[in-house]
């Protein structure tokens, strides 16, 4: 489990001459019949009270929706993915917003229970996660730890300096903070993974966080269980002339564990995913704080247990799969959900889970990072995956998936013919992952060019580099991408390419739309 996903991406750089057979179908659900795929399940988008137990599915008749709308005839060198769904290529020459201090992956902005961004005292403030340049970048995630930067408010993205005029501010947590949750404190890696940041009247902070711990195997052994919960600090943002500090974050509560009932947890899987808790407060249930969460179908590791619910075909469809043949293929290793849990006082450091909001069921194995996303009265749910965490038959490229509801809990229809695909990096779904993918001269490759991506008040996307270049020009980024932006619009989204240049904006773009004066 612990291969990098670029050995196995330039491991899997054969040209096998793929080519799908597949006939090009884009249209959703209303098109014709297409002999070679199926039409997508129906989702109606109806609301649910959030407290029931309904899971909407992002079904494997969805999903295959991915391949039905790539262009079966690109070649090498082409993005088969229609454009209106994918990143633009960035550079191979990117600049480094922590001027080689540190890596950065996952990035939150600093924002309100409604996801308004601020600025305080006239400086706007990220979230990432950091690791040390020493550490090769595959490494970082056993070793993170949630840092931050911090900018100027109110300077266009053109008039800034190319890396956006971040300065690194440092770590949040003060050492010896995190991971105290844990009883058993002999783990041989404690880290922090990601969530999200509210800030209060007054400049108070309530940051939620995956508290991580890494076990060594007793044989000493590379291979490490681990063990993740859902925790909250409180600390207070300090902003002056000179810039920005905090104070507090000097304790931790923890908030949730897996509960093995609708999230899968250890002893039914090592392997299994439980992080990135998002709160949010729901205008339609006021007084009430949400959260969703990445988690995993709490099931047995390798368990037959996908339904023909979960493929989603519709009556008859002659394109439908065999429920026995997709699980003898092993797509059951690939049980994704997304949770939902809610406080249950208001200070927020009580939850209760409630059943998951969207299961992945023989689908994909990691919803990541999701987030709750309101425009013109639907609700957006937004979440990141990896090529990689696709179950066998399904492919699609790493990015942003999509699914709109009329609430919190929904028959959420995936976007964009059904597919889920909102922003993917360029990729051609026609050939093995790691073929290299040249839009212009000076790259080889850009599959993995960004990840992690977060949806930002109107529509703005951030994300971070993750790799540009092929086996002899690789550059690994560990800093964030340009931000783009998606046109959000009912059931469809789209990139904008008149924002900044062909769609690319400023590097590490994330500018703040509410203004904070403690
Ligand atoms: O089971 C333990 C594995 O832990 C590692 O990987 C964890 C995941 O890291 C990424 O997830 C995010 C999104 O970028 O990054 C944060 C952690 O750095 C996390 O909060 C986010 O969800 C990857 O995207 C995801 O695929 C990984 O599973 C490690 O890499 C593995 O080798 C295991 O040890």
């Amino acid at each position: 489990m612990v291969t990098s996903k670029l050995s196995r991406t330039f491991s899997a750089i054969a040209f096998s001459g793929l080519l799908s057979t597949a006939l090009l179908t884009n249209t959703g659900p209303a098109r014709a019949a297409d002999p070679g795929f199926p039409e997508p399940t129906i989702h109606t988008q109806q609301a649910h009270d959030p407290d029931s137990d309904f899971t909407s599915r992002w079904t494997r008749a969805d999903a295959r929706q991915l391949k039905a709308m790539s262009d079966p005839t690109a070649g090498p060198g082409q993005n088969s993915m229609p454009t209106d769904y994918t990143m633009p290529a960035v550079s191979h020459d990117f600049p480094d917003m922590s001027n080689g201090k540190v890596w950065a992956w996952d990035t939150w902005p600093l924002t309100d229970a409604q996801a308004n961004q601020y600025s305080v005292n006239g400086w706007e403030v990220a979230f990432s996660l950091v690791a040390d340049r020493s550490l090769g970048f595959d490494a970082r995630h056993v070793y993170a730890k949630i840092g931050f930067f911090y900018r100027k408010a109110g300077i266009p993205a053109d008039q800034r300096p190319a890396n956006g005029g971040w300065t690194y501010g440092g770590l949040v947590f003060p050492d010896g903070v995190t991971g105290k949750i844990f009883p058993d404190q002999s783990y041989s890696h404690q880290t922090q993974w990601s969530g999200s940041a509210r800030v209060y009247p007054g400049g108070k902070i309530k940051l939620f966080f995956t508290d991580v711990a890494f076990y060594r195997n007793p044989d000493g052994s590379d291979r490490k269980p681990y063990d993740p919960e859902i925790a909250l600090s409180v600390g207070h943002i300090h902003a002056d002339k000179k810039g920005v500090s905090f104070t507090g974050f000097n304790k931790v509560d923890p908030l949730l564990k897996a509960d093995g009932k609708w999230y899968q947890n250890g002893d039914q899987n090592e392997f299994f995913n439980f992080r990135d808790p998002f709160t949010f407060e729901d205008p339609a249930h006021p007084g009430k704080t949400y959260m969703v969460f990445e988690g995993n179908s709490a099931v047995q590791r390798g368990g037959r247990d996908c339904t023909d619910d979960d493929l989603g075909y519709r009556p008859g469809d002659p394109r439908a799969e065999n429920l026995k043949t997709v699980m003898d293929n092993g797509a059951m290793y690939q049980m994704a959900n997304i949770g939902l849990a809610v406080a249950d006082n208001q200070s927020l450091t009580r939850w209760h889970f409630l059943p998951p909001i969207l299961s992945a069921n023989c689908v994909t194995d990691q919803t990541e990072r999701p987030q709750i996303y309101m425009k013109d009265g639907k609700y957006y749910l937004f979440t990141i995956s990896h090529r990689s965490t696709f179950a066998s038959g399904i492919d699609g490229p790493e990015g942003v998936y999509g699914f709109v509801g009329n609430g919190i809990r929904s028959d959420f229809q995936p976007v964009n013919r059904g597919s889920g695909l909102a922003l993917g990096n360029p990729t051609n779904l026609n050939y093995p992952a790691g073929t290299p993918f040249a839009p212009d001269p000076n790259q080889t490759a850009n599959e993995f060019q960004a990840y992690s991506h977060y949806v930002m008040p109107n529509g703005l996307v951030e994300s971070f580099i993750d790799a540009i270049g092929g086996p002899n020009d690789l550059r690994r980024g560990g800093t964030l991408a340009p931000t783009v932006r998606l046109q959000i619009d009912g059931d469809t989204t789209k990139v904008d390419r008149s924002y900044g240049h062909d769609g690319l904006g400023g590097y590490a773009d994330l500018p703040a739309n509410r203004e904070l004066m403690p």
